[in-house]
C-alpha cells in the first residue's frame, strides 16, 4: 500500500504543476493520472452513495423532504450508480427518516441508477415495496450490544427477522444487500473478532444477499485491522460479493479502502460531503466523503462513472441546506463549500 500511495502522490504532484486544482485527479481530464495500477487493483469501482440515508439519519434538525429529494436528484445526475435513498425503520427510533414514503415518491429515478432502502424487518420491507423500492438492504451487526441498541434484538434474533425479509424479497424478486456493522470495533464492546464478522457475513450471504457491506461503524479500523478482518471474511464469502463501508472518525478511511481494493474488493460505500454518523454509535463521525473516494480512485486510474464536479455541487447544496461544513478534503481544497 505504501508503494501505491507513493506512486499516487508523486504522480499527482507532477501532473498538477501549473494546472488548476482538479488536474490532480483524472476526474476532469478523463485520463488516468499516470499511475501504474497494481495488478490487484480493480479497473472499475462501484460507489454506493449512502449520504441521503446514512449521512442524514443522524441530523438532529429535520431536513426538509424537498431538500432530500433535490439532493438525491443531484446525486443521480453526477453518474453515481447506486444511491441509498432512505430507510423504512421506526420513526420513533430514527425521526429523520420518517418521510421515507414522500422521499421515494418524490425522487426522479434515473434509468440505470438503483435506489435501495434499509428495511430492518418484514414491516419495513412491505412498506418499502409499497413505496416503490426495487432494492432493499438488511442490516445486522457483528456485536451483540450494538445489535441491541440499533435494532433492539440479539444478533441471532436479527438473523431470524432477516430470514423473513429474504423470503418475502425472493417472492417479489427484489435484490437484497446485507450490512454487517462494527466489523473491527464496537462502541460498547471494543475490539470485534474477525471470526464474528465472518460468521454474520456468511449467514447473510447464505440467506441470499447478493452483496455484503462491511461497516467500520465507528471508524476505528486501520489498514492492519481491516486486512485481518477482510482475510477472515473472504474465507467465507467471495470477494466479488463484498463491499466496504468506512467511517472516517480516525482519518483512516481512504487507507482502509485502498487495502480493500488491493484485496480485490470493487464496491465502496461513501457519503457525499462526508455527512453522517450513526445514532447508536456515540462519537462516530461521518462516512468517508464520496468526493475524496472518487478523487483517489480517478487518481489511481480506476473508473467510477462519476462526474466529480457535479458530485461536489450536490455536496455544496446539502451543506448549505443543513448549515454544515463539508467533511470532504477535496471540496475544502477546491473551495466547493
Ligand atoms: C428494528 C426496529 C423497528 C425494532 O424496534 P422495536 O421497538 O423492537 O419494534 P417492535 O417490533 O417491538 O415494534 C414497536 C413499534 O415500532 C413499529 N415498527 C416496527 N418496525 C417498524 C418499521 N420497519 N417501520 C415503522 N415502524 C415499525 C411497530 O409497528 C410498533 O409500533 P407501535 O405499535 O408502538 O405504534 C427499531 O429498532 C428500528 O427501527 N431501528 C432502526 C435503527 C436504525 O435505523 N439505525 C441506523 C441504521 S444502521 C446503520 O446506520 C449502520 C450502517 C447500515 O450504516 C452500516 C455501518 O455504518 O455500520
Amino acid at each position: 500500500m505504501a508503494a501505491a500511495l507513493r506512486l499516487l502522490n508523486s504522480s499527482a504532484l507532477s501532473s498538477a504543476m501549473g494546472r488548476p486544482y482538479l488536474a490532480f485527479s483524472s476526474a476532469v481530464t478523463g485520463k488516468t493520472a499516470g499511475v501504474k495500477r497494481g495488478h490487484a487493483l480493480p479497473e472499475k469501482v462501484k460507489i454506493v452513495e449512502v449520504g441521503p440515508r446514512d449521512g442524514l439519519q443522524n441530523e438532529k434538525t429535520l431536513v426538509p423532504t424537498e431538500a432530500k429529494i433535490h439532493l438525491i436528484n443531484m446525486l443521480s445526475e453526477s453518474g453515481l450508480p447506486v444511491i441509498e435513498a432512505t430507510s423504512f425503520v421506526s420513526p420513533k427510533w430514527v425521526p429523520q427518516m420518517a418521510d421515507q414514503l414522500e422521499v421515494m415518491k418524490g425522487i426522479k429515478k434515473k434509468q440505470g441508477v438503483s435506489y435501495p432502502v434499509l428495511t430492518p424487518n418484514l414491516k419495513g420491507f412491505q412498506a418499502a415495496i409499497k413505496a416503490g423500492a426495487s432494492e432493499v438492504a438488511i442490516f445486522g451487526a457483528a456485536s451483540e450490544l450494538f445489535s441491541k441498541r440499533n435494532i433492539n434484538c440479539s444478533v441471532d434474533e436479527s438473523l431470524q427477522r432477516f430470514d423473513e425479509v429474504m423470503k418475502a424479497a425472493k417472492e417479489a424478486s427484489v435484490p437484497v444487500r446485507g450490512y454487517v456493522s462494527c466489523v473491527v470495533g464496537c462502541p460498547y464492546e471494543g475490539k470485534v473478532a474477525p471470526e464474528k464478522v465472518a460468521h454474520v457475513a456468511k449467514r447473510l450471504y447464505s440467506m441470499g444477499c447478493y452483496e455484503i457491506s462491511l461497516g467500520d461503524t465507528i471508524g476505528v479500523g486501520t489498514p492492519g485491522s481491516m486486512t485481518e478482518m477482510l482475510e477472515a471474511v473472504s474465507r467465507e464469502v467471495p470477494v466479488s460479493a463484498l463491499a466496504v463501508h468506512c467511517h472516517d472518525t480516525y482519518g483512516q478511511a481512504l487507507a482502509n479502502i485502498l487495502v480493500a481494493l488491493q484485496m480485490g474488493i470493487s464496491v465502496v460505500d461513501s457519503s457525499v460531503a462526508g455527512l453522517g454518523g450513526c445514532p447508536y454509535a456515540q462519537g462516530a463521525s461521518g462516512n468517508v466523503a464520496t468526493e475524496d473516494v472518487v478523487y483517489m480512485l480517478h487518481g489511481l486510474g480506476i473508473q467510477t462513472g462519476v462526474d466529480i464536479t457535479k458530485l461536489m455541487d450536490a455536496g455544496a447544496f446539502i451543506c448549505r441546506t443543513i448549515n454544515r461544513k463539508t467533511n470532504s478534503k477535496v471540496a475544502q481544497a477546491t473551495c466547493k463549500l
